[in-house]
């Protein structure tokens, strides 16, 4: 098992592939650990260096108090890329993982080259919504959530299958502060005028059935940033990586390419 400790902090990440290779850092989701990307990673071109990390308050990352705030999420991944001594990566980050993206692309583009925004916008939700949602974790935990969030997260076919009962796991053993602490990072953030003054090469990514950021806001977003090109994934939710994964690391391969990745 591989520990980062910030001091403050102790970051769970996981490293395949070649260390000397090309850096790919993935960010995950909210209510989601490390183990999202499991069946892209093994799709990838050999040669890359393929880092993943559970953000704060998820998987096996520590889980101080919340709220927490969009700046030390970006600070956290932040750090972590420092202390692996990594620059030039392409940063993959989906959801709350790709405003992670977009804040760490503002401060440091000397660590990302290039940025996957798979469906995530600038700005998610309403302030509102984000406040009735921690508190309903927050008093009936995350199971009482549970179904809402998975339809909007995986089709129907999906949800019937025996590998969803696994991923639902994934979500409701997430602890309660880490899932309400990130919940209050996304209620803050809008990072329309910031990502606006970006360009770099970017891929944005979006399944046509995503109930919680629908292809035209992603779409909307990759248009902020110059550099920017667009792909929809037909027959996935929230999650493609986990629903079509096949076109997932097709589509990223492509970009990788693009980059001068691989
Ligand atoms: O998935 C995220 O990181 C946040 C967006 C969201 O609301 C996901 C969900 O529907 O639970």
């Amino acid at each position: 098992m591989q520990i980062c400790d910030l001091d403050d902090i102790r970051i769970h990440y996981r490293e395949d592939g070649d260390p000397k290779g090309a850096p790919v850092v993935f960010a995950n989701s909210l209510g989601t650990d490390l183990r999202l990307w499991d069946k892209v990673v093994p799709l990838l071109p050999a040669g890359l260096r393929i880092i993943r990390y559970d953000k704060r308050g998820h998987g096996l990352t520590d889980c101080p108090p919340g709220p927490y705030a969009m700046g030390t999420l970006v600070r956290d991944a932040e750090r972590l890329l420092d202390a692996l001594e990594i620059r030039d990566c392409v940063f993959v980050g989906l959801s709350i993982g790709g405003m992670i993206a977009q804040g760490l692309a503002v401060k440091r583009l000397d660590q990302v080259r290039a940025m996957v925004l798979s469906n995530t916008a600038a700005k998610i939700g309403t302030k509102e919504m984000w406040e009735s949602r921690i508190q309903g974790v927050l008093d009936g935990g995350i199971e009482a959530l549970a179904e809402g969030i998975l339809e909007r997260w995986f089709t129907k076919p999906f949800r019937d299958t025996p590998e969803f009962t696994g991923w639902r796991n994934m979500l409701i053993r997430q602890p309660v502060e880490g899932y309400a602490g990130c919940s209050a990072a996304i209620s803050g953030t809008d990072f329309y005028t910031p990502t606006s003054g970006l360009a770099l090469p970017t891929l944005a990514i979006a399944g046509s059935e995503d109930g919680s950021t629908p292809p035209d806001l992603v779409r909307e977003t990759a248009d902020l940033v110059k550099g920017s090109r667009f792909h929809l994934i037909r027959g996935a939710g929230h999650l493609p990586c986990v629903e079509k994964p096949a076109e997932y690391a097709e589509v990223l391969t492509q970009f990788l390419k693009e980059t001068g990745h691989v």
